[in-house]
C-alpha cells in the first residue's frame, strides 16, 4: 500500500512568517510612500501569494496599482524577503515532534503553498527543514494554484502519494478548499491567518495543536474518507 501523505500549507501553518511577510511588504510598499500595514491586516492580505499581497496591500493603504508598477515592487518584496530569511520566522509549538512522529511511522510529508516556489524553498533550506518533506510546490509551480484541485493534486503526485491516502494540513479558506476540490479530508489549524473562524471553512477535522497531529488522527481521517467514497 501507497505510505500515507500529509500535506501542509506554509505560512501560518507549518511557521509562524507573519513578522517577515509584514516588515518585507512595508519595506515594499514604503517605495509609493504609503503607510505600514499592520499584523492584523495581514489575515486579508495572505493567500494567494506576494503578488497579491502586495496589490491588496496597496488598495488597503489607498493606492491602485498600475500593472506596469508589480513586477518592480514584486521583485523589491522578494530581495528584501529573501535578505532578511529566516528572520523572525519560527515552527508552530509541536511541528518537529508531530513530523518526526509522522515520519518514524512512514508517513511521507509534503507542502503545498501560494507563496513562490523559490521563497519557500529558500526558508524551509535556511530553517534546515527541507530534509522533511518529498515535494515542495509553490503558487507558480503549476499553471493553477490553490483552491485549484490541481495544486494539491500536482503536490501528491510529486511526492509519490495516493490522493486516496493523503491529507491536507492548513490555515486558511484556500487549504480546505483546495481539500475538498481535490476530495481529500482536511485538518485546519486555528493559529494561522484565516480571516473567518476557521470552523466556518468546514474542514474534516479541527486541532488545536501540533500535538494533536498523530499517525493515528491521519489513519482515521483517511480512513473515514474511505468509507465515505466506497458508499
Ligand atoms: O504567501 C501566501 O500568500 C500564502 O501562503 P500559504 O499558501 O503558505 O498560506
Ligand atoms: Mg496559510
Amino acid at each position: 500500500m501507497t505510505p500515507a501523505l500529509v500535506v501542509f500549507d506554509l505560512d501560518g501553518t507549518l511557521l509562524d512568517t507573519h513578522i517577515d511577510l509584514v516588515d518585507s511588504l512595508n519595506h515594499t510598499i514604503a517605495a509609493l510612500d504609503l503607510a505600514p500595514v499592520t499584523y492584523d491586516d495581514l489575515t486579508h492580505l495572505v493567500g494567494h501569494g506576494a503578488k497579491v499581497m502586495i496589490e491588496r496591500a496597496c488598495k488597503l493603504q489607498g493606492h491602485s496599482l498600475e500593472p506596469e508598477q508589480l513586477p518592480g515592487l514584486l521583485e523589491r518584496f522578494i530581495a528584501h524577503y529573501t535578505d532578511n530569511m529566516p528572520g523572525a520566522t519560527v515552527p508552530y509549538p509541536g511541528l518537529i515532534d508531530a513530523m518526526d512522529h509522522l515520519k518514524s511511522k512512514g508517513y511521507r510529508l509534503a507542502v503545498c503553498t501560494n507563496k513562490l516556489e523559490g521563497l519557500a524553498r529558500t526558508l524551509l533550506e535556511r530553517l534546515q527543514l527541507t530534509h522533511y518533506f518529498d515535494a515542495i510546490t509553490g503558487g507558480d509551480t503549476f499553471a493553477v494554484r490553490k483552491p485549484d484541485a490541481g495544486h494539491l493534486l500536482g503536490t501528491v503526485e510529486l511526492a509519490g502519494g495516493d490522493p486516496r491516502r493523503t491529507i491536507m494540513v492548513g490555515d486558511s479558506a484556500n487549504d480546505i478548499l483546495v481539500a475538498r476540490n481535490a476530495g481529500i479530508p482536511s485538518i485546519a489549524v486555528p493559529f494561522g491567518y484565516s480571516d473567518v473562524p476557521i470552523e466556518s471553512l468546514r474542514p474534516t477535522h479541527i486541532i488545536t495543536a501540533f500535538s494533536e497531529l498523530t499517525p493515528d488522527l491521519v489513519e482515521d481521517l483517511i480512513g473515514a474518507a474511505e468509507v465515505r467514497n466506497a458508499g
